[in-house]
């Protein structure tokens, strides 16, 4: 990493380009060739990939690219809301709105930073949104690609001012996997979750790591800092660390993607939701205080080893 820093310009590794929609998008790159794409339409991560230049996250080949509709793939950010359990549209505004890049945005840790390509964004309420959401936030979220490939995704939401507020969130990421049935999730067991299948009843996973037959949507309740999903065909193991999210884990399954009109019919079998997200116990911010919510996600080639 060392001779990486000394020769690799970061900042020339950051590109701005235009999407199919003419919004910004940023394109993060790596010394080693690995890129990340970033949409300021939804501040949504549309692409990650690694040094061989494979796609690390799922899209649609009938994903609508036009606002104000979210792309079916890649890392959507669902705010304030996550899911259907309020009053604002499925999974929130946030992910709809044009971000800005922040080009000032209060520090880090030092280690967010270095040797890292990246970029901040943030998300004010518009007029529009304050009428459906009156609340005073800031979002900040910093998207960076690290030297070994690693995507991190830090979330800063702050109340600037005004009343206390409830949010849910999430990071809705679409995980691209060989073939659904093939694909394991550790981490997992033992955990309690509620089953979106059946009106959110509570049940505990069993001993096993998680494998999927058909259609799931499940929300856990608490959730380790490491989780694993292991992907046997490609000998591909994606390891998610977050930080106080515990999350959801969704795949359509047939019946469900055929009804989505930005779902080709097979393609959950390409597809895994992972996310790391705060759902049952909404997070509370009195005016002034800032709540931050980190996802990295790396690849291993070999089985996952417990690190948590
Ligand atoms: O189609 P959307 O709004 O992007 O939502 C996709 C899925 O998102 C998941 O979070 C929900 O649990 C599923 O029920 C839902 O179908």
């Amino acid at each position: 990493m060392g001779h990486y820093a000394a020769i690799w310009d970061h900042k020339a590794a950051i590109e701005v380009t235009k999407d199919w929609n003419g919004i910004d998008q940023v394109v993060l790159r790596n010394p080693r060739g690995a890129s990340v794409r970033v949409s300021l339409h939804g501040g949504q991560v549309t692409s990650w990939r690694n040094d061989r230049g494979e796609e690390l996250l799922f899209t649609s080949s009938k994903a609508i690219f036009k606002p104000p509709k979210a792309m079916r793939g890649g890392i959507p950010i669902c705010f304030p809301q996550f899911g259907n359990c309020g009053s604002l549209e499925q999974h929130g505004f946030a992910r709809n709105k044009i971000w800005s890049i922040d080009e000032n945005p209060p520090p880090l840790h030092p280690n967010d930073s270095l040797g890292k390509s990246l970029v901040d964004l943030l998300l004010k309420p518009s007029d529009e949104d304050l009428k459906c959401w009156p609340r005073c936030f800031e979002f900040r979220l910093r998207v960076s690609l690290a030297a070994d490939g690693k995507l991190t995704l830090i979330s800063r939401i702050r109340n600037i001012n005004g009343k206390p507020f409830h949010f849910s969130f999430a990071y809705h990421t679409y995980l691209s996997v060989s073939d659904i049935s093939e694909v394991r999730i550790e981490g997992l067991e033992t955990l309690d979750y509620l089953d979106n299948l059946c009106q959110r009843k509570r049940f505990t996973e069993q001993g096993d790591a998680i494998t999927f037959e058909s259609e799931v949507d499940r929300v856990y309740l608490s959730s380790p800092n490491v989780i694993a999903v292991l992907d046997h065909e490609r000998k591909r193991t994606y390891v998610i660390r977050k930080e106080g999210l515990p999350g959801l884990v969704w795949n359509p399954w047939e019946k469900k993607a055929k009804a989505m009109l930005d779902f080709g019919d097979d393609e959950y079998k390409q597809m895994l939701c992972v996310d790391g997200a705060i759902i049952e116990k909404p997070i509370t911010l009195k005016p002034g205080e800032e709540w931050t919510g980190r996802l990295e996600l790396g690849v291993v080639p070999s089985s996952f080893c417990d690190e948590g």
